[in-house]
């Protein structure tokens, strides 16, 4: 479902001279069905950046990122956005906030952008706020005012809403209560079972090993000669 082949990237620091920081090379990976893939390494080592090319926001320099048979280094902008709706999803740390929509809309408005009607939309935004312990009082309530973790668990719910075939995950259960971490793994666990492949960061060492099938080490990746 992922498919990463032989890819590098350089980052060009234009207001440093143009100078070229080549920070990934040779970069393969394959994630299937139901798959979760760790990717570990130390602080710098690129995770984020791999990350962030899979999702279509860095540029490859070279290589292939295939997700569900789009190649995401060469994707036209409309084909990644449809790719970013129907197929693959991204759990951040942060919740985006926009002004004046209430929460219950913010959770249900991936689903309703693949076509799933109203009600049943509504009922599995509901369902997932219930189990994230976001209070009932708050979800007619736009985000805006909630506390960090409110919004990070709205965020969660409204990243496993729709049942993307595959799913990147930035750190899911950071600054999570015990609860709350537990319901995050059970829905990362019941993604597995309906197939999606996922890509995580997770600093999180039980969670890592309960939920992954593999780990990554991405500094392999680092340019010898960086
Ligand atoms: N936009 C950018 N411009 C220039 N260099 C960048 C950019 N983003 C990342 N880098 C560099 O690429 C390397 C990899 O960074 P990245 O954030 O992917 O690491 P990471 O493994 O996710 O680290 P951490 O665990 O600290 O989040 C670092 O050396 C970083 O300085």
């Amino acid at each position: 479902m992922i498919e990463i082949e032989d890819v590098s990237k350089n980052f060009v620091l234009h207001n440093q001279g143009g100078a070229v920081i080549p920070v990934m090379a040779g970069a393969s990976l394959s994630v299937g069905r139901g798959e979760c893939v760790a990717l570990t390494g130390a602080s710098g080592a690129g995770k984020s950046t791999l990350m962030r090319m899979i999702y279509g926001n860095y540029l490859a320099a070279s290589g292939r990122i295939v997700v569900g048979g789009v190649d995401v280094a060469r994707a036209e902008p409309r084909e990644i956005l449809a790719l970013r709706r129907e197929t693959l999803g991204y759990v951040s740390q942060f919740l985006r906030v926009v002004p004046r929509v209430p929460t219950r809309e913010v959770v249900a408005e991936p689903l309703l952008a693949v076509g799933v009607e109203r009600g049943i939309a509504m009922a599995r935004a509901e369902e997932l706020l219930g189990r994230l312990n976001i209070p009932e009082g708050l979800w007619g309530l736009s985000p805006t005012t909630f506390s960090g973790g409110e919004q990070q668990r709205v965020n969660i719910a409204r990243g496993f809403a729709h049942g993307y075939p595959a799913m990147l995950l930035d750190e899911p259960t950071a600054s999570l209560d015990a609860a709350n971490r537990e319901t995050v793994l059970r829905l990362i666990e019941e993604a597995k079972m309906r197939g999606a492949a996922i890509v995580g960061i997770f600093h999180d060492e039980a969670a890592r090993a309960r939920v992954c099938d593999r780990e990554i080490d991405v500094s392999v990746f680092t340019p010898k000669a960086a």
